[in-house]
């Protein structure tokens, strides 16, 4: 039987990609029963009906799922921040960092409005980035008027599942535009559609783009801890995880434990103390979350 990516899903209908065509396929009745709700993103197999028709019979295992927007199976977030307006802020980043690294998604750093910063703050956001460069990140720059946009992220979109993601106003709408001018959006789009309360499913679709796919509507619109427990954080602090073997304990927190490497880093200055900070404060919240069972969502 066929298989293929689901490209959109829209009213019911999931549109399915095979060799460069989208066929409109059902979710097999059972679906429903089982609980099985297949996503854009998901990889599927289906039986043909009819020229452009057909039906999902089974959903492949995902590498990742997102919520909101609804997406499975994404490898990379472009993670959009501006120099100013709003100004760039290291306690987002490393909130983003850990979100995305939780899901197991690559993050590439892409700063915005170098145009209408000073000197002396675009020197502060290059000092603070280059820390993150250093422990393996990928940084772009990318303007307003980047004419060569699509070929500065070609070889970042190539071959890969990308969404953009970053707080409201820093560009995501105009960078998403520049790599898809066919989309139109509206500069200021994006919040208006996610504004009116998160119950909102907005569409969302996977474009090719660059030799890859990019999904027309930003993630991780909440960047609640919810989903992680204290014994991952460690792992999403990618500087700390790389040292935490030299801790003394196995499976150190880096909290009161005795002969912790990340403490170590911290106090002598090689891992910055606003990483550190971060990560105490990003625990606290996981501790202090109420139970699963106290909530009503
Ligand atoms: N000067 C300058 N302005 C920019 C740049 N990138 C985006 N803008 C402007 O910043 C404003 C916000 O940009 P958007 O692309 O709407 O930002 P967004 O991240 O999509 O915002 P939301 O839709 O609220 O999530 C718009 O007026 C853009 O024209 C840039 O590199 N330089
Ligand atoms: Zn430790």
């Amino acid at each position: 039987m066929p298989e293929g990516q689901i490209r959109k899903a829209i009213s019911g209908f999931y549109y399915v990609e095979k060799d460069g065509d989208l066929i409109q396929c059902k979710g097999r009745g059972v679906f429903r029963n089982r609980g099985i709700h297949p996503l854009v993103g998901d990889f599927v197999t289906f039986e043909v009906e009819g020229e452009n028709d057909g039906t999902i019979t089974s959903v492949h295992e995902r590498s990742n799922e997102l919520v909101r927007p609804p997406i499975a199976n994404v490898d990379q977030a472009l993670l959009v921040f501006s120099i100013v307006e709003p100004d760039f802020s290291l306690h987002l980043l490393d909130r983003f960092l850990v979100v995305v690294e939780s899901f197991d998604i690559q993050p590439v750093i892409c700063l915005t409005k170098k145009d209408l910063a000073s000197d002396a703050e675009m020197k502060k956001a290059s000092e603070a980035i280059s820390y993150y460069e250093k422990i393996g990140y990928d940084i772009v720059q990318t303007f307003i008027d980047d004419v060569d946009l699509p070929a500065l992220l070609k070889p970042y979109l190539e071959g890969k599942t990308t969404v953009l993601a970053g707080q409201s106003g820093v560009g995501k709408s105009t960078l998403l535009n520049t790599v898809l001018p066919t989309l139109g959006l509206k500069t200021g789009e994006i919040s208006e559609a996610l504004g009116r309360g998160k119950h909102t499913t907005r569409h969302v679709e996977l474009h090719e783009v660059a030799g890859g796919l990019v999904a027309d509507t930003p993630g991780f619109s909440s960047l609640d801890f919810d989903h992680i427990e204290r014994e991952e954080l460690p792992r999403t602090f990618i500087d700390m995880e790389q040292v935490s073997s030299q801790c003394k304990f196995r499976g150190c927190l880096h909290l009161k434990e005795p002969k912790c490497a990340v403490k170590e880093l911290v106090e002598n200055g090689e891992i910055p103390r606003h990483r550190y900070d971060h990560y105490l404060q990003f625990m606290q919240e996981i501790t202090d979350r109420k139970p699963r069972y106290d909530r009503n969502d």
